[in-house]
């Protein structure tokens, strides 16, 4: 039995809202864990006009007494300060007559790159509006809650995750391996876009404005880095086992993210074996390691105890204020798609959501591994498994 979660909520609607289940009881939690995460996702350059009316807060409406978890479900809900200004648009009960309001917003125009026209022809839907509010990014927000108490638990068991931003818009961040895991943390966290090469962010930072100067949108790659995973995490007995391949489709399920790369990743199909594989090591104090870590921290689906190394790619946002041509599906006329607002670059952002997705799969993965109702027996499990390994 792992961890699962489930989410509600549409971007203009009244919240979100997301209900957690599995998590052992006794593990300490406060809403302060949780409002950190949302905090640093709202941060980052080039964002648009929305970020400045959202104070994303949580409210824990169940799961969690007296700060610990108590094994039931957890509920949490972030209500979206915009909603009052979409009251009537995005309202529950069915309309009297249709409203003039109703008409203007109605949307009908679908933008290339978004869900809008595939979601109206598989579901029906002749406003665009009832696909793209559940489209919309913003339900990241409730990922990233869950993805912030998945990360309480790995942090309570010795676990770390980390994003940065390694380009946006063809300007690439040097390759900082000389880091250490609480500098690339410290200085990510410092930097508009979360990048820790100075140099690559001032150049990230003039794209945005160029791209948002020209009405266009750029995308980028984020890295995420976990370490402290115990060995032998995850499984090669099944596809639906491999912990890698589930943080592949996490990433992938991230609104607008496109491929996913660990280690060296794609830089592998250049590279003979002798330049890819890690070299197995061992010491009497850590037991086995690797001399490098050009994997990633996986092989066979399961963790080698090296970081863990997972870059995603962020296709440009969709929505343009330079138009792109489309077809309005009530006239079938072409028109050149024009908008109210949105984001030119999101990368930073969506950093800060890979890192919570993939703080979700970790921490799911030793919930499956080692299940207990209570945490701390959970914890001992971990610690016991990593004496084991050293030991063997
Ligand atoms: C943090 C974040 C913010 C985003 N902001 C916008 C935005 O302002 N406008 C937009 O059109 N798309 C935005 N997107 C991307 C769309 O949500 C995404 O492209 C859309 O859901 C279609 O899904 P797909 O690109 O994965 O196919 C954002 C994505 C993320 C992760
Ligand atoms: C609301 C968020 O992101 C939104 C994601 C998004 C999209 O199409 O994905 C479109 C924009 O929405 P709006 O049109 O309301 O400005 C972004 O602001 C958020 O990240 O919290």
């Amino acid at each position: 039995m792992g961890i699962r979660y489930l989410t509600a909520g549409e971007s203009h609607g009244p919240q979100l809202t997301t209900i957690i289940e599995g998590l052992p009881a006794g593990m300490p939690l406060v809403a302060e864990d949780i409002n950190t995460e949302l905090a640093r996702r709202q941060k980052g350059y080039g964002r648009g006009r929305r970020m400045e009316i959202e104070k994303d807060m949580v409210e824990i409406t169940s799961g969690v007494r007296h700060g610990q978890t108590l094994g039931s479900p957890i509920a949490l809900v972030v209500k979206n300060n915009d909603w009052k200004h979409w009251t009537k648009i995005m309202g529950i009960e069915p309309l009297q007559e249709v409203e003039e309001e109703e008409i203007k917003r109605k949307v009908t125009r679908a933008r290339p790159g978004h869900a809008d026209l595939n979601g109206a022809l598989k579901y029906g839907h002749r406003d665009m509006r009832n696909v793209l509010e559940r489209s919309s990014a913003r339900e990241t927000t409730v990922r990233v809650a869950a993805g912030s108490v998945a990360k309480k638990l790995l942090s309570l068991v010795g676990v770390e995750v980390v994003a940065h931003v390694v380009e946006i818009g063809g300007k690439k961040a040097n390759p900082l391996h000389h880091l250490s895991f609480k500098e690339i943390k410290e200085q990510a966290e410092a930097s508009p876009v979360r990048c820790i090469d100075s140099n690559a962010e001032k150049a990230m930072i003039a794209a945005i404005d160029e791209a948002k100067k020209n009405g266009d949108s750029i995308g980028g790659v984020v890295e995420v880095i976990a370490t402290g995973m115990p060995t032998g995490v995850g499984s090669y007995v099944h596809y639906d086992r491999k912990l890698d391949a589930k943080l592949a489709a996490a990433i992938v399920s991230i609104n607008a993210f496109k491929g996913v790369e660990f280690g060296i990743g794609f830089e592998a199909a250049r590279k003979p074996g002798s330049e890819v594989h890690d070299e197995i090591v061992w010491d009497d104090e850590w037991g086995y390691s690797r001399k490098t870590n050009r994997l990633g921290g996986f092989e066979g689906g399961m963790t080698t105890g090296m970081p863990i190394i997972v870059r995603g790619v962020m296709k440009p946002i969709p929505t343009l204020y330079k138009p792109l041509m489309s077809v309005d599906i009530e006239t079938k006329e072409p028109f050149a798609a024009s908008i109210e607002r949105s984001d030119s670059c999101a990368v930073p952002a969506a950093a800060v959501v890979a890192e919570n997705v993939v703080a979700w799969e970790l921490a799911n993965a030793l919930v499956e591994q080692f299940y207990s109702d209570r945490f701390d027996t959970f914890v001992k499990e971990i610690n016991e498994q990593r004496e084991f390994a050293r030991e063997f």
